[in-house]
């Protein structure tokens, strides 16, 4: 099926569905937020508690929509450890094809994502986490990335975070979309995307698309301005879910592989 020739907000509704199906084992939520607002990453900070960001990366999330931090864990050997742990989920059948769910109706479409995934829960992995440390290394530092926005940005209060792993095979894309949408309660804030692709080359393609008009700043541009990011490995890449419009473009590579957590 192709979306291609909807009307965009349909689009949206439908890639809706597909990008907030969501890992039942998560934490119930307690103190629900509306998120139909723009932003706020920069007033009100705690500048003494900054340690990954620095008060000018928190402006450009918050006027550029996105920013990328590249050498995130700067150690070669948990990255190519994430690498082989994925491989490992992947071919032995953890890690299974993304689709659209809705209570019981149930639609893959490879033409709109073309990924295989899965839900990287603490709770539901727990006897899992030992096979996997290198994945579980990484997860602590995305969690400490939120309780930095936490502690920073006073009135941010996150709400729960929630990640995913994901291997496009040859071929594979996920058409434009956006993460969430504003005014629908507890909703994705922040999107982090970590890749470890080793080696990657332009040949490889499967870079992901952003489009750069980011309503959250106040001053949107024009629609179809984009940023390609090169997957490469030890990149974390972080934007505004509700704001940024992306899609992940063909991979050419036999794996291309990724980790994203939402903060909510
Ligand atoms: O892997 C990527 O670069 C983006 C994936 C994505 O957009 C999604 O899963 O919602
Ligand atoms: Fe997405």
């Amino acid at each position: 099926m192709d979306l291609g020739n909807l009307p965009s907000n349909l689009k949206f509704q439908i890639l809706s569905i597909l990008g907030n199906k969501d890992d039942k084992g998560s934490k119930e939520i307690t103190n629900e937020i509306e998120v139909n607002d723009k932003i706020n990453l920069s007033d009100n900070i705690e500048e003494q508690f900054l340690k990954l960001f620095s008060r000018d990366s928190l402006l450009d999330l918050q006027e550029k929509g996105f920013i990328v931090v590249d050498n995130f864990l700067k150690d070669r050997e948990i990255i190519d450890g994430i690498y082989e742990e994925t491989l490992t989920l992947y071919q032995n059948g953890s890690v299974k094809q993304a689709g659209m769910n809705k209570s019981t109706e149930k639609w893959n479409d490879k033409m709109i994502r073309g990924d295989y995934m899965m839900w990287l829960n603490k709770d539901t992995l727990k006897d899992k986490m030992d096979s996997i440390p290198n994945i579980s290394s990484l997860l602590k530092e995305l969690e400490g990335v939120r309780s930095e926005l936490d502690t920073v940005v006073k009135h941010f209060n996150s709400q729960k975070i929630s990640t995913q792993l994901a291997v496009y095979p040859k071929g594979g894309r996920y058409v434009k979309h956006r993460d969430s949408f504003t005014g629908q309660g507890v909703n994705r804030r922040i999107t982090m995307i970590y890749y470890y692709n080793k080696n990657w080359k332009k040949e490889d393609g499967g870079e992901l698309r952003l489009y750069t008009n980011n309503k959250n700043s106040g001053n949107s541009n024009n629609e179809n301005k984009y940023v390609d990011i090169e997957p490469i490995a030890d990149r974390l890449l972080l934007f505004l879910s509700p704001f940024m419009e992306h899609e992940v473009l063909e991979s050419h590579s036999e794996y291309r592989m990724a980790i994203t957590t939402w903060i909510y």
